[in-house]
């Protein structure tokens, strides 16, 4: 007999707290309502974010809660007015979706869909209640997504429909790091044939700037971080030079600008660290350079710098899900992935069970993520 309309029980990683282990248990996962869609989840990996809002850090951070987003899966049945997919159909939840008819969707200066941004920061679908209940108690969503489940429900317009090719053990990693690292070079700061580069902190997404500043054309990317076993793997991905902050008394930004001849053309914050996003913005060239917030901060956290630093040149941006309009760029880049023409198998580290998630927080912890 078929799930479709029936409740589904199956094992979900809830975070009944902050700072506590994710804890496996039975959950009830309820049918899509109008424009839902249900997904059995067969992938996910783990981002910092997930981290963070586990942390306590998070001033949207809900409890309990069921994290994740960053996974795919196939459809296993939608609700009322679903059109865009259909049962079978392989999928990536998208935690910035794309509406098409709100006034961001609209624009072509923004990904930052909002026609859910306000429910889904709260936990819940549009109509105000959660999908997921576990002894007795309803669970929250987590970024419109909840990927640390074997069933999860999203808003039609959260998901993308992707070839059935792909392998979704790999493109399950464009669900949030390798795009938004990789947009943040191509569609946020636009980086040019030529330019000279730093990236701040080289987990997932800073490498992924590093693939996009590649691509870009740029010539030299300087990739630095406190963990010197990520310089190896950088490489990879474009880097071709390194520094470690720790090896210099100096602040990193006076250390990159006499580097650099007085600064760079771009400089790209993957980290999370307001001091750091200060010394990346600094780092850059007078009169031009571009400075990317990619890391989020923790609550309560704030930026600051000498105004001058803008007054003469410099500018300060940041990106979500590295400026893509999701629904219509995600299964783009799974062509390119499927044409070998865009990199996703080297940023794997581990192959884990569900059942090991904890794990591999542990391992991001440790930087062999
Ligand atoms: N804006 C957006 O759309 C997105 C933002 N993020 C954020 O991006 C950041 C990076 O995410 P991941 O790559 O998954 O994290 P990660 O934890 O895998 O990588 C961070 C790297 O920064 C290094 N690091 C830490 N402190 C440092 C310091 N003081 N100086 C130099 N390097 C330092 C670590 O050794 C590590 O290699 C996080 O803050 C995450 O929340 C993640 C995805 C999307
Ligand atoms: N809840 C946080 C904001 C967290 C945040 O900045 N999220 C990023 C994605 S991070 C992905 O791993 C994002 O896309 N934000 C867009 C948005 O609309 O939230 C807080 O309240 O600070
Ligand atoms: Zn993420
Ligand atoms: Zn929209």
């Amino acid at each position: 007999m078929g799930t479709q309309g029936q409740v589904i029980i199956c094992k979900a990683a809830v975070a009944w707290g902050p700072k506590e282990d994710l804890s496996f248990e039975e959950v009830e996962v309820a049918p899509p309502k109008v424009h839902e869609v249900r997904i059995k989840v067969l992938y996910t990996a783990v981002c910092h974010t997930d981290a963070y809002t586990l942390s306590g850090q998070d001033p949207e951070g809900i409890f309990p809660v069921i994290l994740g987003h960053e996974g795919a899966g196939v459809v296993e049945s939608v609700g009322e007015g679903v059109t865009n997919v259909k049962p079978g159909d392989h999928v990536i939840p998208l935690y910035i979706p794309q509406c098409g008819e709100c006034k961001f969707c609209k624009s072509s200066k923004t990904n930052l869909c909002q026609k859910i941004r306000v429910s889904q920061g709260k936990g819940v679908m549009p109509d105000g209640t959660s999908r997921f209940t576990c002894k007795g108690k309803s669970i929250a969503h987590f970024m419109g997504c909840s990927t640390f489940s074997e069933y999860t429900v999203v808003c039609d317009i959260s998901v993308a429909k992707i070839n059935s090719d792909a392998p979704l053990d790999k493109v399950c990693l464009l669900g949030c790091g390798v795009p938004t690292g990789y947009g943040a070079a191509l569609n946020t700061a636009k980086v040019e044939p030529g330019s000279t580069c730093a990236i701040f902190g080289l987990g997932a997404v800073g490498l992924a700037v590093a693939m996009g500043c590649k691509v870009a054309g740029a010539s030299r990317i300087i990739g630095i971080d406190i963990n010197p076993a990520k310089f190896e793997v950088a490489k990879q991905f474009g880097a071709n030079e390194f520094i470690n902050p720790k090896d210099y008394e100096k602040p990193i930004q006076e250390v990159l600008v006499e580097l650099t001849d007085g600064g760079l053309d771009y400089t790209f914050e993957c980290i999370g660290n307001v001091q750091i996003m200060r010394a990346a913005l600094e780092a850059c060239h007078k009169g031009w350079g571009v400075s990317t917030i990619v890391g989020v901060a923790g609550a309560g956290q704030e930026i600051s710098t000498k105004p001058f630093q803008l007054v003469t040149g410099r500018v300060w941006k940041g990106t979500a899900f590295g400026g893509w309009k999701s629904r219509d760029s995600v299964p783009d880049m799974v062509e390119k992935y499927l044409q070998k023409k865009l990199m996703l198998d080297e940023f794997i580290t581990q192959n884990l069970e569900f059942s090991q998630l904890n794990e591999a927080f542990e391992l991001m912890h440790a930087g062999k993520r």
